[in-house]
C-alpha cells in the first residue's frame, strides 16, 4: 500500500495530475516539488485563483486537497525520502546543443532527478516515468540508480500522461485509459506495477487500466502523440487543396468522419499544431528511428513537422499576398496567442511563428488573448531570436481587450479558438478597422455570413471561393 507520493516536477503534467490522485486518493500524501520556487509558491498561494496554471476546475481541485493530502514544496531531497512512490514529471524538451541538437529529447533534467533520488534514498522506492521519453530511458534510469544508490531497491514503471491542455482535469477523472508499464517478469516488478495500479483503481475502472512491458508504454506515448499530430497535419495538407479546388475542409471533415473507422475527433483543420509535445515528441521518435537506421520510417514522421510548418507559414503568407502584397507598417489584430483554448500555454503557438513571418515584413501587431500574460508575448517573441528587440518592442502590443487591439487594424487574424470570439460586437470592430476590413481565421471559428453581412472581407483556413 502506497502511503507517500512525491512528484518531481510541479508543471503542466505534475501540478493537475497529482492535484487528481490527491482528491481521489485522501489517504494518500502527495508532495510536489520543483527547483524552481517562484512556481512552487504560486501553487502555495492562499488566492487559488493565481495558481500557476491556467486549466478549467483545476483550482477546485486544488482547493480541495492542498493542506489535507496535497502540498508543494521546494525541499526535494526531504520529499524523496520520505515517499514509497515517486514520479519524475520534469521536462524534456528537445536538445538545443550537441549530438541530436534541434531532434533528440533533452534528458538532462531526468537524469539530474534519478541522481538525486539515488543519493538521497534510504528506502525502497517505486520510481515512476510520468514524463514523455524515449523509448529505452526507463534502463538508463535503471542503470543510475542500481550503481549510484545506497543499496535499497529501485523498481522502475513508465505511466506516461495523455491529458490535453485546457481539458486537463475531465481527461485526468475521466481517461480513455491508463497505461503502465513495468517488469512483469519479476515479483517485485509485479508488485510495483500493481502498486501503482491500485492508486488508479480508487476512480478509473480497471478494464481501462492497461499493464504492458516498459518498452511498450514508453513507446506508445511518443505513437499517441505521433497519430494524433498526423491527423491534423493530415487535415491541414487537405485544407490547402480546399483552397483552390473550391471545396470545404470542414465539410470535408464531416464527410471522412462520419466513416466509423476514421471517425470524427481531432480533424479541425486550423494554422497548424502548437503546445509543447507535439512537434518535440514526433522529432524524438524521428531520431531514434534514425539512430536504428530506420530512414523511411523517419522519413514519413517528419514530414507531419514540414507540413505543420508550411501550414504556418502559409498563413502568414496568405494574409501578405491579400494585403496587396505589402503589410509594412499595416496593424494586424491577432485574437488568441496561446496554442489552443482554455489554457494559458504558449508553448510552439502557431501565433509565435506567424507573428515571425509578419514582423519580418514589417507589420504592426496588437495581441489580444483572454489569458496570456504580456510578459510571456513579449519572451515568446524575443526567444526566437530572429527579430530585433527593438524591432519587437516598435512593432508589437499587447491590449487590454479585443476592441483595443482591433482598432484602426487592417486585418484581424485569428491564432487560438476562444470562445468569447464570438461573443465580441463585431459591427464595433468593423466600424473602427481600416477597410477593407479584412479577417484571416486560422481556426474556423467565427460567424462567416454575419461578419459578411456587416461588410468584412472574410477567409477561413481550408474554405474554398465556389
Ligand atoms: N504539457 C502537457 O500537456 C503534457 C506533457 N507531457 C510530458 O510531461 C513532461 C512534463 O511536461 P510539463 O509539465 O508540460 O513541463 P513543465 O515545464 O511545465 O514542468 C516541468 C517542471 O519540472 C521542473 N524541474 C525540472 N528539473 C527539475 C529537477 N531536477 N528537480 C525538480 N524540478 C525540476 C521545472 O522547474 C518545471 O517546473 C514532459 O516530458 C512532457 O512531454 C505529457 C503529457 C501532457
Ligand atoms: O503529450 C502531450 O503533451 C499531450 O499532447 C496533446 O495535447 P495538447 O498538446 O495539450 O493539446 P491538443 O488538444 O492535442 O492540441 C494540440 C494542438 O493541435 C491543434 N489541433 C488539435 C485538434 C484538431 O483537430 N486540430 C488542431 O489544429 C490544437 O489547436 C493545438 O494547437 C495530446 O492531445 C495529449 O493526449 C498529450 O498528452
Amino acid at each position: 500500500m502506497i502511503k507517500k507520493i512525491c512528484c518531481i516536477g510541479a508543471g503542466y503534467v505534475g501540478g493537475p495530475t497529482m492535484s487528481i490522485i490527491a482528491q481521489k486518493c485522501p489517504e494518500i500524501e502527495i508532495t510536489v516539488v520543483d527547483l524552481n520556487q517562484k512556481r512552487i509558491d504560486q501553487w502555495n498561494d492562499a488566492d487559488v485563483s493565481n495558481i500557476p496554471i491556467y486549466e478549467p476546475g483545476l483550482s477546485n481541485v486544488v482547493a480541495e486537497a492542498r493542506g489535507r493530502n496535497l502540498f508543494f514544496d521546494t525541499d526535494i531531497d526531504k520529499a524523496i525520502d520520505e515517499a514509497d512512490m515517486i514520479f519524475i514529471s520534469v521536462n524534456t524538451p528537445t536538445k538545443t546543443y550537441g549530438k541530436g541538437k534541434g531532434m533528440a529529447a533533452d534528458l538532462k533534467y531526468i537524469e539530474l532527478c534519478a541522481r538525486q533520488i539515488a543519493r538521497v534514498a534510504t528506502s525502497d522506492k517505486i520510481v515512476v516515468e510520468k514524463s514523455t521519453l524515449p523509448v529505452r530511458t526507463a534502463q538508463a534510469i535503471k542503470n543510475i540508480l542500481d550503481h549510484t544508490g545506497n543499496d535499497v531497491n529501485f523498481e522502475i514503471l513508465s505511466n506516461p500522461e495523455f491529458l490535453a491542455e485546457g481539458t486537463a482535469v475531465s481527461d485526468l477523472t475521466n481517461p480513455d485509459r491508463v497505461l503502465i508499464g513495468g517488469q512483469q517478469e519479476t515479483e517485485k516488478g509485479k508488485q510495483a506495477v500493481q502498486a501503482l495500479v491500485d492508486v488508479y483503481a480508487h476512480w478509473v475502472p480497471k478494464d481501462k487500466i492497461l499493464t504492458t512491458n516498459l518498452w511498450s508504454s514508453e513507446l506508445s506515448k511518443l505513437t499517441a502523440n505521433a497519430f494524433l499530430a498526423q491527423r491534423v497535419s493530415s487535415i491541414n495538407a487537405m485544407s490547402e487543396l480546399c483552397e483552390i479546388t473550391g471545396a470545404d475542409v470542414d465539410e470535408v471533415a464531416k464527410a471522412i468522419g462520419m466513416d466509423s473507422r476514421i471517425g470524427p475527433k481531432f480533424l479541425k483543420s486550423s494554422v497548424g499544431f502548437g503546445g509543447s509535445c507535439f512537434q518535440k515528441d514526433i522529432l524524438n521518435l524521428v531520431y531514434i528511428a534514425k539512430s536504428y537506421g530506420l530512414n523511411e520510417v523517419a522519413d514519413y514522421w517528419e514530414q507531419v513537422i514540414i507540413l505543420n510548418d508550411h501550414q504556418k507559414r502559409r498563413f502568414a503568407h496568405n494574409i501578405v499576398k491579400t494585403l496587396y502584397n505589402t503589410v509594412s507598417d499595416k496593424k494586424i489584430a491577432f485574437l488568441g496567442w496561446a496554442f489552443k483554448k482554455d489554457t494559458n500555454d504558449t508553448r510552439e503557438s502557431p501565433a509565435i511563428y506567424v507573428a515571425e513571418e509578419l514582423l519580418s515584413e514589417q507589420a504592426k501587431i496588437s495581441v489580444w488573448d483572454p489569458k496570456v500574460k504580456e510578459s510571456q508575448i513579449y519572451t515568446d517573441i524575443n526567444a526566437l531570436g530572429s527579430i530585433e528587440t527593438d524591432e519587437v518592442n516598435n512593432r508589437l502590443e499587447v491590449s487590454g481587450n479585443a476592441y483595443e487591439a482591433c482598432k484602426d487594424s487592417h486585418a484581424i487574424a485569428i491564432l487560438t479558438e476562444w470562445e468569447e470570439f464570438n461573443t465580441y460586437d463585431w459591427q464595433r470592430i468593423y466600424d473602427n478597422m481600416h477597410k477593407p476590413a479584412f479577417v484571416f481565421d486560422g481556426r474556423g471559428v467565427l460567424n462567416k455570413n454575419k461578419l459578411q453581412e456587416i461588410g468584412f472581407v472574410y477567409y477561413r483556413i481550408g474554405e474554398g471561393g465556389v
